[in-house]
């Protein structure tokens, strides 16, 4: 089966398209490649397909294998992947996905996609909605305990969970002990990824995240929308910023005329291979 290692930002996936070919349990096939000693080594995989409602359909799966219903780095590679394979000619496309509709706004470089905008659609912000177990709304300020430690989350919805919280300075800052407990917190019945986040200045945030299903990865797309919509919520930010991820920047805007949220980065082609089933 072919496949194409794409990454947003470092944040690499397994794209296979399935025009071509025929992938049938993807949460194993997920968990299979994604593994960075026996498989090709990913954050996860992205299935690339036809859809009734839009130009093309994407389904994301996690490295555990569980399916997310959003993913913004994985979401500009498809872009760029149907244009440079010429699935499309269009350079603004529709993808259908478990939190709706996307729109995509790519720009070219001899003829190849560099660099892809996405209107993200509106944050959610109602706490069943989320989901998370809270009687706030906005959810600001939602604590929770962690090795003795009070730690306050504020909780924002891009189809997927994230729960965001504010720390002096992410570079040290112990993630990966933090957020796998609070990922799987009984406050978060689909379980929720994790912001670590550093306000710079009114223009910058420094940005990590410990995903849901996942682990700590070099850059999470929904994660930098939630995180500067956590931000603008708790004044700390312009409703315009650049958000800074261990694999590079991102650009957030909160849009006060439509409420949608529009992210812009790139997307890159790694290699094509074949995987021998
Ligand atoms: N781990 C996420 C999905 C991937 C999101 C992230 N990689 C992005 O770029 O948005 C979840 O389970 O909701």
């Amino acid at each position: 089966m072919k496949f194409t290692k794409m990454n947003g930002l470092g944040n690499d996936y397994i794209y296979i398209n399935c025009f071509e070919e025929t992938v049938e349990n993807p949460n194993s096939l997920s968990v299979e490649m994604s593994n960075r000693n026996f498989g090709v080594g990913s954050d996860g995989l992205v299935l690339i397909m036809p859809s009734e409602i839009a130009d093309f359909r994407m389904r994301m799966f996690n490295s555990d294998g569980s399916e997310a219903e959003m993913c913004g780095n994985a979401i500009r590679c498809v872009g760029k992947y149907v244009y440079d394979y010429k699935l499309t000619d269009k350079t603004t496309i529709s993808v259908e996905t478990l939190a709706g509709i996307k729109v995509l706004d790519m720009a070219l470089e001899n003829n190849k996609v560099t660099t892809v905008k996405v209107d993200m659609g509106e944050p959610i912000l109602e706490a069943s909605l989320i989901p998370v177990i809270s009687e706030k709304m906005p959810v600001i300020d939602e604590i929770i305990e962690v090795d003795g430690k009070e730690y306050k989350f504020t909780c924002v919805s891009m189809g997927n969970p994230h729960a965001i919280t504010y720390v002096d300075e992410v570079k040290d800052f112990p993630v990966d002990k933090i957020g796998k407990v609070v990922e799987v917190d009984p406050k978060f019945p689909r379980k929720i990824n994790v912001e670590f986040v550093e306000v710079v200045d009114d223009n910058t945030l420094n940005m990590r995240v410990w995903e849901r299903g996942a682990g700590e990865t070099m850059a999470c797309g929904t994660g930098a929308c939630a995180t500067l919509v956590a931000s603008v919520l708790n004044n700390k930010v312009n409703r315009k910023a650049i958000v800074k991820l261990l694999g590079g920047d991102l650009l957030i805007e909160w849009n006060e005329n439509d409420n949608h949220i529009y992210m812009t980065g790139p997307a890159t082609v790694s290699f094509q291979g074949i995987w021998e089933r």
